[in-house]
């Protein structure tokens, strides 16, 4: 038996104050899908990224996500992993969760350390997040989804502060945590190599809307092109 999408927009026009950014937006999702989009800067893939969040939130019941916004929102005050375990803040109660971030137990410091270590930071559990690289700090975010988990992963831009190399290991690990995820990417390559669906923006729609195996760094690069 087929499972129901876990979304499913139809036709929507996607507007900031009133402006249409993406017009006849019509997709659906599926759970076990890897979903990237491709576009210029400003072709809407972060505005498409927020429809589908609020579209998976409203759903009854709402799926468990985990957010990688492209301004990550960390904590720059506090540690990696004080930041790294808000992603299970909303598992506990609040007083709780104030509990373990002002006296961070054994138990909460161990769950931190595998995703932690997973993306390259050994060993700066403890330091300031302000006092990171760029690249660092994406590492703490991505840590932060590890660790929460979820049904879907919806990520902005997720490894475009860090290395060729180490963006590929990071989809990796993301792959390897979230059956479902939804993808904001700049590099084509890597949105063949981790997508099982790809979708190209441009001129204010989706211009294709294509399994990742059909399609060729060709055609994906005539979106960048004039
Ligand atoms: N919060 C917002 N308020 C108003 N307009 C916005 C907002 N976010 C995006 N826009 C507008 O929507 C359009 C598409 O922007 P969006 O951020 O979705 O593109 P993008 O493809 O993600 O770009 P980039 O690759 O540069 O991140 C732009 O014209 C932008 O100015």
């Amino acid at each position: 038996m087929t499972r129901p999408p876990l979304l499913r927009l139809e036709g929507e026009t996607l507007a900031w104050d009133g402006a249409a950014v993406l017009s006849g937006v019509s997709l659906s999702l599926a759970r076990g899908e890897r979903l990237v989009l491709l576009g210029r800067s400003g072709s809407g893939k972060s505005t498409l990224l927020n429809a589908i969040r609020l579209g998976l939130e409203a759903q009854h019941p709402a799926p468990r996500l985990a957010l990688v916004p492209q301004d990550p929102g960390l904590v720059p005050q506090l540690s990696v992993f004080h930041n790294v375990w808000m992603g299970r803040l909303d598992d506990h109660s609040a007083l709780h969760g104030l509990r373990v971030l002002l006296h961070p137990p054994a138990a909460a410091r161990a769950q931190a350390d595998g995703p932690i270590a997973r993306v390259g930071l050994n060993g700066f559990a403890r330091r300031r997040v302000g006092s990171l690289s760029g690249g660092q700090k994406q590492r703490t975010a991505l840590a932060r989804a590890l660790l929460r988990g979820g049904d879907a992963l919806i990520a902005d831009e997720p490894v475009s502060a860090v290395d060729p190399r180490q963006s590929g290991d990071l989809l990796e690990a993301l792959r390897d945590r979230f059956e479902t995820m939804v993808l904001a990417l700049h590099d084509p390559a890597r949105a063949l190599a981790i997508g099982t669906r790809i979708i190209g923006l441009g001129a204010g729609r989706i211009l294709f809307d294509r399994p990742a195996r059909e399609l060729s760094l060709q055609e994906i690069h005539a979106l960048y092109e004039a």
